[in-house]
């Protein structure tokens, strides 16, 4: 289908998203628009979520998240979070329920401007992770790199929220790894079938964490909100941390934070974090090209 659709630029921590408006329309974003989106300066991203109209009765959109290399996800919590913040603003509604290919997320926009997305419960089956070998205990895996008797990062906790994920704890603070060599390695391992997520989390109280992580088909990224539940979840089922933490995004601008709360009641994982509006524009989803609106004076994020 021909013609230009409105999107965002935002932002969830530094996470650089463009939130696309599909609504009304059949096509899709296609991963050749991702692909020449992410190769621009000006629309360079971390993850595309587009809105569609809802394909479940009660669902307000389904969203279609896309990675800067083209490939699908079925999470991504940062742009969740600007979602609802574009959405609130369009409506002035603060509840949301939407659609991913991996199920449904509750959002809610609360007085203070933060944004709450119920993730779902974390998934810790290998199959469903998925892991290419049988782990009865996900929670600490054998896999590792650098010399065998001195390993640079060993023993991760793996798990599924959408999306998979490995956490590896670390003893000092994740920006003194080099992530950019190690993260595309771990990210291809043969043990993930489809590739992962990639987190170092340093654990800093029994309610404080601070974690950095590589992105599959991203790469480095400034935040990744699914990686903080991620992480969140493995310090608690670990015995290294409570269930409630704060997380602070070591890369973030300012190393800002997020609230995680893996619920007892439910077993679902609540994260609570800012989303801010940078610029609008036009963009055609099956090639790429944009145009940039000019910011209206005395625009502001919201
Ligand atoms: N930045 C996201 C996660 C994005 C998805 C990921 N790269 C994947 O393919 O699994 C977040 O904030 O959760």
């Amino acid at each position: 289908m021909p013609g230009m659709v409105n999107f965002a630029r935002m932002n969830g921590l530094g996470n650089k998203i463009l939130v696309v408006d599909m609504r009304g329309r059949e096509d899709r974003v296609t991963p050749a628009a991702a692909i020449a989106l992410a190769g621009s300066a000006e629309t360079h991203f971390d993850q595309i979520m587009a809105i569609h109209d809802p394909r479940a009765e009660g669902t307000d959109a389904f969203i279609d998240i896309l990675n800067n290399d083209g490939t699908g996800s079925g999470a991504c919590g940062n742009g969740t979070r600007c979602v609802v913040q574009a959405l609130a603003a369009e409506t002035g509604r603060k509840r949301f329920l939407f659609q991913t290919v991996a199920g449904l997320l509750q959002a809610v926009k609360h007085e203070d401007g933060t944004i709450s997305v119920d993730m779902g419960a974390p998934v810790f089956d290998w199959q469903r992770i998925p892991l290419s070998e049988d782990f009865a205990d996900t929670s600490r895996i054998e896999l590792q790199i650098g010399p065998i008797d001195a390993p640079v990062l060993h023993s991760p906790s793996v798990l599924s929220m959408g999306n998979p994920h490995a956490v590896f704890f670390v003893d000092r603070d994740p920006m003194t790894f080099d992530l950019a060599r190690i993260g595309p390695m771990l990210e291809h391992h043969p043990m993930f079938p489809q590739k992962a997520n990639i987190t170092l989390a340093q654990v800093t109280g029994a309610t404080t964490m601070t974690t950095r992580t590589w992105e599959r088909g991203a790469g480095l990224t400034l935040a990744c909100g699914s990686a903080a539940c991620a992480a969140a979840v493995s310090g608690a089922r670990t015995g290294r941390t409570a269930r409630k933490v704060t997380i602070t995004v070591a890369s973030s601008p300012n190393r800002q934070a997020l609230t995680i709360d893996w619920r007892e009641t439910d077993g679902h994982v609540i994260m609570t974090g800012a989303a801010e509006w940078e610029w609008a524009g036009h963009l055609d989803p099956e090639t790429g090209a944009f145009t940039r609106e000019p910011l209206a004076s005395g625009a502001a994020a919201s």
